[in-house]
């Protein structure tokens, strides 16, 4: 088990961790997310014993190994690290790499045959693919029974199809060790699929902590809302207990009063409408799946998520319905209550054009009658 405390890291004049406190269970995977410079490499290397705080207290195991009056070199924390460049020694086979300082010891063929590189013992690490190159990091590390595993962007040099089988693997065989885990990540998905719990820092600090599915839906800030992807927000107001939008009434909780809420592509839904309740502003195909930006009487802008084998073209009016079967999280809006007033009509088409590059998030632009 980890515990941090309080923890403090400053660079010189840079603060790149503040008053982070989390802990890790027995056999837990925590994800920490962020965008870059966030400080989540950091976290990890104080945890490591690389990196000396300025304060806090750090515990592995019950153990002290940052305070005030201690500090634990590295070599004696018994935490495993598992780096994005595999760190592998070039000129040591892979069982030799696997139980580098331990011998053939039990562990040592254990992880290499539970990881699938049984047939790669005795091959080099020039002659493995990446993945394998992780797959024998990781067996290296789990052979030496840490106390704590420590992964920093693991998959970060691989391929698409192979992040995503591997991000599984790496999983299940932390969880074969009942080992705690911290995993750093700026892939959100990775951190939501992969993480039991999943942290997500800004500046130096941990704005969240809690299960995926209550990082996702319920955000603790609208940054953690944007941050997890395809956030939406819909002007709103509150009254017993449901929230009325410019596209129908949800359930949802959170602020009262003015509200934004949060909604992401799958929560809607949209049909072909006159006049309907908005216009489609852009679509992209993706596969088993369409994205579309539909902006709204009032002037925000939503994403809607379909199958594939939806059509709208932009400028076409289209009614957007709240689909989701959970309330939505609300957060404070800086608009007046008094000030809503979308109507009864549609949003008149978007003027300016749509390139097919869509990068914003939320719209800001008014258009058609809304104020
Ligand atoms: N050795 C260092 N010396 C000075 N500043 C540093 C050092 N390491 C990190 N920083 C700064 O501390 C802050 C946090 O960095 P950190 O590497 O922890 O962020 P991160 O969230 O892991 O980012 P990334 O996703 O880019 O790896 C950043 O502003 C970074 O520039």
């Amino acid at each position: 088990m980890l515990e941090i405390d309080g923890l403090n890291v400053t660079y010189g004049d840079e603060i790149a961790v503040q008053d982070v406190s989390l802990r890790v269970d027995e056999g837990e995977i925590v994800t920490l997310l962020g965008p870059t410079g966030c400080g989540k490499t950091t976290t990890l290397r104080v945890v490591a014993g690389l990196v000396r705080p300025s304060s806090g207290t750090v515990r592995i195991s019950g153990q002290t190994v940052n305070s005030d009056t201690a500090f634990v070199p590295p070599e004696q924390r018994r935490t495993g690290l598992v780096f994005q460049d595999f760190a592998l020694f070039p000129h040591l086979t892979v069982a030799e790499n696997v139980g580098f300082r331990l011998g053939r010891g039990a562990g040592v063929d254990h992880w290499l045959d539970w990881l699938g590189l049984g047939d790669q013992r005795d091959a080099y690490p020039e002659e493995l693919s990446g993945g394998q190159k992780q797959r024998v990091a990781l067996a290296r590390c789990l052979a030496h029974h840490p106390e704590m595993v420590l992964l920093d962007e693991p998959l970060s040099n691989l391929d698409a199809a192979l992040k995503d089988s591997l991000r599984w693997e790496i999983r299940a065989a932390l969880k074969e060790a009942g080992v705690p885990a911290i995993w750093v990540t700026h892939d959100q998905a990775e951190a939501l699929s992969i993480g039991d719990r999943v942290g997500v820092m800004r500046h130096g600090r941990l704005e969240q902590i809690a299960e995926p599915e209550t990082c996702f839906r319920d955000p603790a800030s609208r940054f953690v809302a944007e941050f997890l992807g395809e956030a939406s927000f819909l002007p709103g107001r509150t009254r017993e207990g449901s929230v009325a939008t410019p596209i129908g009434p949800a359930t949802g909780h959170g602020a009262e009063g003015a509200v934004e809420a949060l909604v992401r592509p799958d929560d809607l839904d949209l049909r072909a409408d006159e006049p309907g309740n908005g216009v489609v502003a852009w679509s992209r195909y993706e596969g088993a799946t369409r994205l579309f930006a539909v902006d709204l009487a009032g002037g925000s802008r939503v994403r809607v998520r379909t199958n594939h084998e939806v059509h709208h073209e932009p400028g076409d009016r289209v009614t957007v319905t709240i689909t989701a079967n959970h309330g939505l999280a609300l957060f404070p809006a800086d608009h007046d209550v008094e000030e809503l007033d979308w109507g009864e009509t549609a949003a008149e088409p978007t003027p300016e054009t749509h390139d097919g590059m869509p990068e914003d998030v939320v719209a800001t632009g008014h258009i058609g009658s809304g104020g």
